[in-house]
């Protein structure tokens, strides 16, 4: 008979396969530091291990040396099998030598549609299986039947598509607490706003201790969707203008704002406000430095884009702060086939605490990173085409314009602190995940460190 699979076994068999499998995911965020083990938040198995298919949800604590705190918690689905067939190849994690089980193989699961089918029928039952919950809107059925894929596009998180009706965003790295990237478009659901696909289903773990984790989110799916970036860089390659889609887009977010600032608390900010922002962008100024030495030549420059905002009349308006996207860019927009944009991933800039992602902010944030994206795509070409971000980005906010009623351009400080602060951010994100992309936010740091006008709508 075989070894009974208890949580410590199954972890022993594991770790040395996940050391070396999980820093060479995209999603991983800890790149750079050895992985020296793990620690379970919750285990449980799906499907038992002794058949064709095992299946395992694991929540582990991954711990690194020089890691300040506990180590971040990630997501995994485990498949076990005898072997792989040819099909599943990219999915290997490893081969399993001893301990309960020892001959076989365990990959990531989500690539295989039996598993993630599992999931999904989880969420349509409302199971509850160990610490795992899986609800759904009532309002909403699952039908059964539906075949799942693994989109295989650059993630920060992993998402599966149910027979281009649903699909599934898998979490990657957890943390315990409301998770934006269901709050929010639950929120927006109750608004009525119909730029953001209302979540059907989402998956929550309740661990002791601690709030509940959120897992996974269901969404319909945009048919026949192309995403803001790819649609960008096909018109950057005929050389022809993006103006409309980016008024179009200029709109949307103006549209998800409004209802935004209706559905959850809006506050104002005062002097003390702007000068706790602008000390956080200080900050994060800092630590990028440390991080990535090329910035420190622009250093000073950048610095004075954060020195504007502390001064009392800064543009001499009364700035309110309310739930943002937080994130935006062109990826997380979608184009439907009808022309209709949605936004989409609502979890914030992944590398920020969760605490800090749920607070209000001026909405100029998001309008910041649509203008920085625009920027991105016309110098991530050759060669550059400045004269078609800047097209893009004034017709973006003249179109938001349209609908809030406020043209952020009139917020020039504000703006220029949020591009600059958003810069910041993408070199860092870029040192750490895309080195090759560096030169593309690089190029935007001279410019805003120079006070360029190029870099401005
Ligand atoms: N509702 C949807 N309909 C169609 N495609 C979607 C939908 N939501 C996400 N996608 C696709 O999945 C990709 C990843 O989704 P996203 O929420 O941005 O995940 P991540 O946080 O991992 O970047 C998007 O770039 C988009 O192509
Ligand atoms: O994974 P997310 O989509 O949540 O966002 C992260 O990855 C993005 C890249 O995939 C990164 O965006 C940067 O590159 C984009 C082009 O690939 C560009 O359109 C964005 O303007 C630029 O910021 C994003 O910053 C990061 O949080």
């Amino acid at each position: 008979m075989a070894d009974p699979v208890t949580t410590p076994s199954l972890l022993d068999s594991l770790a040395p396969l996940l050391r070396t499998w999980l820093p060479r995911q995209r999603w991983f965020s800890g790149k750079g530091r050895p992985v020296t083990g793990f620690s379970p938040v919750a285990v449980t198995e799906l499907l038992p291990p002794h058949g064709r298919l095992g299946l395992y949800h694991l929540l582990l604590r991954v711990h690194q040396p020089d890691v300040r705190g506990p180590g971040d918690v990630y997501q995994f689905l485990i498949g076990v099998r005898e072997a792989l067939p040819p099909r599943l190849a990219p999915a290997l994690i490893g081969h399993v030598d001893e301990g309960p089980l020892a001959g076989r193989t365990v990959y990531e699961a989500l690539y295989d549609p039996r598993p993630a089918e599992v999931l999904l029928e989880a969420l349509r039952t409302r199971a509850r299986i160990g610490s795992l919950r899986f609800d759904r809107d009532p309002g909403h059925d699952i039908r059964t039947g539906l075949v799942a894929r693994l989109i295989t596009a650059e993630q920060s998180n992993s998402s599966v598509v149910y027979g281009d009706t649903f699909i599934l965003k898998l979490l990657r790295r957890v943390v315990p607490g409301v998770n934006p990237d269901l709050e929010i478009p639950l929120a927006l659901a109750r608004e009525g706003c119909p730029r953001v696909p209302a979540p059907t289903a989402w998956a929550r773990a309740e661990v002791e201790h601690e709030e509940p984790y959120v897992l996974a989110v269901l969404q319909p799916f945009v048919r026949g969707a192309a995403d803001g970036w790819e649609l960008a860089l096909r018109e950057l390659a005929k050389g022809e203008d993006f103006v409309a889609e980016a008024c179009a887009l200029g709109r949307a977010t103006a549209e998800v704002h409004t209802a935004l600032a209706r559905a959850l608390p809006t506050v104002t900010l005062g002097h003390a406000q702007l000068r706790a922002l602008s000390e956080g962008m200080r900050q994060r100024l800092g630590a990028a430095v440390q991080a990535v030495p090329a910035l420190r030549p622009y250093e000073e420059g950048l610095r004075q884009a954060y020195a504007d905002l502390d001064r009392p009349a800064a543009g001499g308006h009364a700035w309110t702060a309310q739930r943002i996207h937080g994130d935006l860019h062109l990826g997380q927009c979608l184009r439907a086939a009808d022309g209709t944009w949605s936004l989409i991933d609502f979890e914030g800039e992944p590398a920020r605490p969760l605490a800090e992602r749920r607070l209000p902010q001026p909405p100029v944030r998001d309008i910041a990173g649509m203008l920085r994206s625009f920027d991105y795509a016309a110098h991530s070409v050759r060669p550059p085409a400045p004269d078609w971000a800047r097209g893009c980005r004034a017709a973006y906010c003249a179109g938001y314009a349209q609908v809030a009623g406020r043209d952020p351009r009139t917020d020039a400080v504000l703006l220029r602190a949020f591009e600059t602060d958003k810069a910041v951010y993408e070199v860092l994100y870029e040192a750490r995940h895309r080195p090759d992309w560096l030169p593309v936010p690089l190029s935007a740091i001279r410019r805003l460190a120079a006070s360029d006008q190029e870099a401005r709508p």
